[in-house]
């Protein structure tokens, strides 16, 4: 059988990993997908350097359009990021009946349902794998190993680069700078690393995962985000010396009223295994009622671990070719006439512990006040630790049990506002679904 034929859009850390794995591994890959896959063109910047990495036998054009338009491409590599000219060319695919596979979450976050749903019409194949948790094959896994179940939540270390820079200051103690400065070098981060730390990256993923645990359209504008910014080293120690670790978590999960969606720093208690997550490593729990839990585990960023998902894109791309479009996989796992509308729940409705910290004045009076404030919210304390800061203050450390996170914002404006408070109040969230 004639090659199948591929088009890079990018010759990154992703486009070329991906050149080097089709070239390293071509002979098991073509014994896996039936047919060679081969680049025949690629786009880029750097239009010199990439001809010599990829010979002459391939059109290397600083015309991204070229590749796209260009009459022997059978699928689209999109390697680009970003939603600009990325959405533009991807769109331009499909419109003239190409198949894509991309590693762009952000483009898909925001712009999903609109390209699943041209490519849907005209029987095209969008692959996304690398998107999500990079090499790790969790796509796959949710919209067919799990489709028996009703999936009821997962939460996960999405995106590397914070779990990266998390681990390296708590165990070289390394700044938070020197951790990102690391993770851009090796090309961990994002062209914007802002996305990574800010908690955005995860929330792009996230909002792709829900889609496809739970059948509902792309909704990353409703996707609570907090990053890792706000996080000081103090919390970290806390936490620790309460038998938790803090990890980046996106959750998602379905309850009666509607369905949770957010990213933020969270406590994970020690002995779970999602806590020994470290570096760049992913891992995403889902549960179904069928089958429990379910953990998967791998590289979530990087060079090759990224194109060996966009790899497996191609493979499943080029085996799909010749099957007809309705009996392919769905984008989304769910058929498209099948979507539900289940609402995004506010984060109010959110319920979970907390972590609180805050300086008071030492002296007496000012823990019974706290705990009448947090009584008055139906807020119950699990435990508590006070640490003297000089000669007149205290931090004090709050676990609370399970509360409506409305309640706990209140709580938290009364008390902000109270007099013998010296601080912002420090909130962090503290997982029990793990
Ligand atoms: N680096 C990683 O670990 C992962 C990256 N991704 C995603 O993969 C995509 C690519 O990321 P990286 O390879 O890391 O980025 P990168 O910045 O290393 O590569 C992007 C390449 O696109 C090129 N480019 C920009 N505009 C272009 C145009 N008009 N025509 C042709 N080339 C153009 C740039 O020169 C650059 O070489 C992004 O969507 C990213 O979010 C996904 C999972 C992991
Ligand atoms: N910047 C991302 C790359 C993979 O998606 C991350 O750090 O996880
Ligand atoms: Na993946």
């Amino acid at each position: 059988m004639s090659p199948v034929k591929v088009g890079l859009l990018g010759f990154g850390v992703v486009g070329g990993g991906t050149f080097k794995v089709l070239a390293q591994n071509a002979e098991e890959i073509a014994r896996r997908a039936g047919r060679k896959i081969e680049v025949v063109a690629v786009g880029a910047l750097n239009v010199d350097t990439v001809r010599e990495l990829v010979g002459d036998n391939v059109l290397v054009t600083s015309d991204a359009y070229e590749v796209v338009r260009h009459p022997e491409v059978d699928i689209v590599v999109e390697l680009i990021g970003g939603d600009t000219i990325a959405r533009e060319l991807v769109n331009e695919a499909i419109a003239r009946g190409k198949h894509v596979v991309t590693a762009n979450k952000a483009l898909l976050a925001k712009h999903g349902n609109e390209i699943f749903a041209a490519a849907h019409d005209k029987g095209l194949m969008v692959a996304f794998e690398a998107a999500v948790a990079g090499g790790i094959p969790i796509v796959k896994a949710i919209r067919e190993g799990l489709t028996a179940n009703r999936i009821q939540w997962l939460a996960g270390i999405i995106n590397g680069t914070t779990n990266y820079i998390l681990s390296e200051m708590r165990f070289k103690g390394l700044s938070f700078n020197e951790a990102l400065a690391d993770a851009q070098r090796l090309g961990y981060a994002e062209a914007d690393p802002t996305f990574d730390i800010e908690g955005v990256d995860a929330a792009h993923k996230l909002s792709l995962l829900a889609s496809l645990a739970f059948g509902i359209p792309v909704q990353f504008s409703k996707v609570h985000i907090e990053g890792i910014t706000g996080l000081a080293k103090e919390d970290i120690a806390h936490a620790e010396r309460l038998g938790y670790r803090i990890k980046l978590l996106g959750i998602t999960r379905r309850c009666d009223q509607g369905i949770e969606l957010r990213v933020h720093p969270t406590l994970i208690p020690v002995e779970r295994l999602l806590s020994s997550v470290e570096g760049a490593m992913n891992a995403v729990q889902v549960n179904g009622d069928m089958v429990g839990p379910t953990l998967y585990y791998g590289q979530g960023a990087g060079e090759l671990p990224t194109a060996s998902a966009v790899v497996a894109d191609l493979v499943d791309v080029t085996r799909l070719l010749l099957a007809d479009p309705g009996h392919r996989v769905p984008h989304l796992a769910f058929q498209p006439g099948a979507m539900a509308d289940t609402p995004i729940l506010s984060m109010d409705d959110v319920i979970s512990s907390y972590y609180l910290r805050l300086r008071v004045d030492d002296r007496p009076g000012v823990l019974a006040d706290l705990a009448r404030v947090l009584a008055n919210h139906q807020i119950s304390i699990g435990s508590m630790f006070q640490e003297p800061h000089g000669p007149a203050d205290a931090d004090i450390i709050f676990l609370s049990h399970e509360a409506r996170e409305g309640n706990v914002n209140r709580a938290l404006e009364e008390i902000q506002a109270l007099p013998f408070v010296k601080s912002h109040v420090t909130r962090l969230r503290v997982e029990s679904l793990l």
